[in-house]
């Protein structure tokens, strides 16, 4: 595909430790955290200004899911506007806690698994064409994404178990993944889920779903995940010879690699040969630099990803992580883990290294170890703050997001009950004019602007509030209106007679 729609699902781990007395369970803190949410819109299930989901399921991992993007950049700054959304909430929610005699401290996690070995994800959404041949999928997506996590892992320190001492690994989520390739997400947790929601016109798109990866903390490594992902679509779908890495074991393959931080364990391939999960992704690698050579960059940062691509195998196999130790997450996570351990002269069984794993991904941007790094010149990032301020408020421009932001906004500046979805945008009050947007590509719409015109003669009435008067709302700035409306209300209350 020329242009594709991405989105990312992040699921947070939530723990409350009390000052004096024991801190209240998850699923009660979660309940605290969605107050405002639930204020705001009515339930825990909503779409926000800047066109994405939050969500609260039964239990106690919130769920934020960016917007459709059809920017790498984009992608990432919706995410990480996703953290900064959850951390707002999570500020409100300590207060309200401690207002209700609940005081101590509450810990938002970006990561995958909580201290009861509880696993909780981190979604990719590609947009693919209908057409992408599924057996492709398997022999060449499957592989790509067993061997991602050398390039894309969070690392994890591992403690020990009955078959291995405690070590460091690259992923977090290897350990909880239990096939393949099915239509079940959560009994038996597959690494590309194939239930066919595509949220898009049917007959010519697929929604592909990858519940395999690691949250990353790092925008570097976000970038080098979502964008080596998507050259290898595009290898797939252009029909290109890649290989055939077919494993014969997945999901022994997974854990097998993540469990060898020095890059050699082997895999078997179906056919018998063997190989490590650094030998297929530069395989992968190599083909995707000939097809680039070939067809051209098709966006600004080809270059990087692959330059960032090879320099994090050679990281690996020559054992050298300094190459990547600002850019990757498992080894930015690593070099302070293991300076720890020399300073304190313990090893990856002791719990300090285990806390140290988590704070790492601690959302809160004065206590997160890896907020901390990257302030210190340790991490790199991508984006300025401006840049993720803005997207936590303001949808994408190039996607169908813009139109369900722009919707959001006018519908509840007129105070018009509605609803919208990925693909529907419906006022309540007019429930036969529910309009649909099937092309993600789409920016603009018609049918929506005349619908919103029945609201009201927008172009006088309507003024749109700076961020300074959004951000003195008093609301978490993601629930900050958008509009004001500068005549009466068109629709009062109707007269008494
Ligand atoms: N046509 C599309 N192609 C690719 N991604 C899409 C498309 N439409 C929406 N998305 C993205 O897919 C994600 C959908 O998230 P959502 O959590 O609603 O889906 P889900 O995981 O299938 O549902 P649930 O979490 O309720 O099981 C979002 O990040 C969204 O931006
Ligand atoms: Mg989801």
């Amino acid at each position: 595909m020329e242009r594709r729609v991405f989105g990312v699902e992040t699921e947070f781990g939530l723990t409350h430790l009390g000052r004096e007395r024991r801190g209240l369970p998850p699923d009660e803190v979660a309940r605290y955290l969605f107050r405002p949410v639930v204020d705001w819109g009515r339930s825990s299930n909503v779409f926000i200004p800047n066109a994405s989901r939050l969500y609260l399921d039964v239990g106690s991992h919130p769920e934020y899911a960016t917007a459709e993007c059809d920017d790498l950049l984009d992608l990432i700054a919706s995410d990480r506007a996703g953290e900064l959304i959850m951390h707002d909430l999570a500020l409100r929610a300590e207060e309200a806690l401690e207002r209700d005699g609940f005081d101590g401290s509450l810990y938002l996690l970006k990561n995958n698994v909580d201290s009861r070995g509880n696993s909780y994800g981190s979604h990719e959404n590609y947009l693919i064409p209908r057409a992408t041949h599924f057996r492709r999928l398997s022999t060449v997506l499957l592989p790509f994404l067993v061997t991602r996590q050398v390039i894309a892992g969070a690392g994890h320190v591992l403690q020990s178990s009955d078959e291995r001492a405690a070590h460091f690994a690259f992923s977090q989520r290897a350990d909880h993944m239990w096939e393949g390739i099915s239509s079940a997400t959560t009994r038996s947790r597959p690494i590309i889920n194939t239930r066919d929601e595509p949220h898009a016109d049917a007959g010519i798109h697929r929604r592909l779903h990858v519940i395999v990866g690691d949250s990353n903390m790092s925008e570097t490594t976000q970038l080098l995940r979502f964008g080596a992902t998507d050259l290898v679509l595009r290898m797939i779908e252009a029909g290109v010879p890649v290989g055939d890495y077919e494993l014969e074991n997945p999901i022994g393959a997974i854990r097998h690699i993540s469990h060898d931080i020095t890059g050699t364990a082997a895999v078997r391939i179906r056919g018998g040969q063997e190989l490590t999960a650094v030998e297929i992704q530069t395989g992968l690698l190599e083909k995707a630099k000939t097809f680039i050579a070939r067809h051209g960059a098709h966006h600004e940062h080809v270059e990087k990803i692959l330059e960032l691509w090879e320099r994090t195998l050679e990281a690996v196999r020559s054992g050298d992580h300094s190459l990547v130790d600002q850019e990757i997450d498992w080894a930015i996570k690593k070099r302070l883990v293991d300076e720890v351990a020399q300073r304190h002269g313990v090893g990856y069984d002791h719990p300090k290294l285990e806390q140290i794993d988590m704070a790492y991904h601690d959302v809160r941007p004065d206590r997160g170890l890896f907020h901390l790094l990257r302030r210190r010149g340790r991490a790199a990032s991508l984006l300025s703050e401006e840049r993720i301020r803005a997207a936590m408020m303001d949808p994408p421009a190039t996607t169908r997001a813009a139109v369900r932001g722009h919707f959001l906004s006018t519908a509840r500046a007129y105070g018009a009950e509605h609803t919208v979805d990925w693909v529907h945008h419906k006022l309540v009050d007019r429930p036969l004019e529910a309009l649909m947007i099937k092309d993600p590509f789409v920016v603009e719409d018609e049918r929506i602007e005349a619908l919103l015109d029945k609201l009201g003669d927008r172009a006088s009435q309507l003024r749109e509030l700076s961020v300074e008067e959004r951000e003195a709302q008093g609301v978490p700035l993601a629930l900050s209106e958008r509009y004001t409306l500068t005549a009466d209300r068109p629709h009062s209350d109707p007269p008494v007679i």
